[in-house]
């Protein structure tokens, strides 16, 4: 198999190092580089709990790409910082495979705009765990005999961006197989502001932030009687690794932006 060569944004996060230890085990992979907001023009293997592993160190991703030429980007970032490499990624020709969430519809447009003007591949994952995959399929599945849902998604305290992508992710999935509605009763009213959660497209989204947690969701079905719930957790970061991998071989066969695993995993 021929070698994809791979430059991954983030790598001191709490998932850019398993991404990097994921790049380490995989024959096929290989680590040319990585962005960082620390010790440009240093050496990874210089960095505390890199030992042994050598990767150029960029502050710049323009000039990473230039200089490394990767097959791939992984970026495992911060919104802002995500959106920016995804864009220099695929001016410079570089296939974007992006983890990190906080992407607005408008973002996702505009990239796979470019994308398809460069002819290029790439991926926007917004949760890479097969069994987030699958509960949110089965929860698109679910919502054409339910159309009542609220989403409850529970992360660890340090998350940065709230609603998930997954659950952002969940409700266009579920929005677009039932038609827009107002949930609960028509004349509710909080009387604390935000009892009732977010809203997309009519569809309740609660957020929870605690120490300890990880990445959890429910989605929460009602009907007449009778209520259905889909929940899906993730323990620990090695979790979205399979799926990382995965991305990783796939997007260098494609030449369009794919947003979500669903596309994907069959
Ligand atoms: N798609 C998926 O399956 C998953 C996605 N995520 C997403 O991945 C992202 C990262 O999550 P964590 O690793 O938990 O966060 P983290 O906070 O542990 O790591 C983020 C890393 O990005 C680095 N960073 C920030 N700005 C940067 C820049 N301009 N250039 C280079 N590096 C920069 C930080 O220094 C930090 O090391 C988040 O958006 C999160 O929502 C997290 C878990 C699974
Ligand atoms: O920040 C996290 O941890 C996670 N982020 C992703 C999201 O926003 O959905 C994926 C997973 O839930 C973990």
């Amino acid at each position: 198999m021929k070698t994809i060569r791979i430059v991954i944004a983030g790598p001191r996060g709490r998932m850019g190092r398993e991404a990097v230890s994921l790049v380490q085990k995989t024959d096929h992979f290989q680590l040319v580089g990585v962005i960082d907001r620390k010790n440009d023009g240093g050496d990874l293997a210089d960095v505390e709990g890199f030992s042994g592993i050598h990767a150029p160190i960029y502050t710049d991703a323009a000039r990473c790409f230039e200089e490394v030429k990767p097959d791939v980007l992984i970026d495992l970032t911060t919104p802002e910082a995500g959106k920016k490499h995804a864009e220099i990624a695929l001016h410079c020709g570089v296939r974007p495979v992006v983890g990190t969430t906080g992407f607005t519809d408008e973002d996702i447009k505009r990239l796979t705009a470019l994308a398809e003007e460069k002819e290029i591949g790439a991926i926007i994952a917004p949760n890479f765990a097969v069994g987030a995959v699958l509960m949110m399929k089965f929860a698109q599945m679910a919502a054409k005999y339910f159309p009542d849902v609220e989403i409850i998604e529970l992360h660890h305290d340090q998350k940065l961006d709230a609603p998930s992508g997954t659950a952002l992710k969940t409700a266009q999935l579920i929005s677009a197989v039932r038609p827009s509605k107002k949930q609960g009763h028509p004349d509710e009213k909080e009387t604390l502001a935000g009892a009732r959660g977010a809203t997309y497209d009519g569809i309740p989204i609660h957020s929870v932030r605690l120490p300890g947690l990880v990445a959890h969701q429910e989605v929460i079905f009602g009907g007449n009687g009778q209520s259905l719930t889909i929940r899906h957790d993730s323990f620990h970061r090695g979790s979205f690794m399979s799926g990382v991998k995965l991305s990783v071989e796939t997007v260098m066969h494609l030449h369009t932006l794919v947003y979500g695993l669903e596309h994907i995993i069959e």
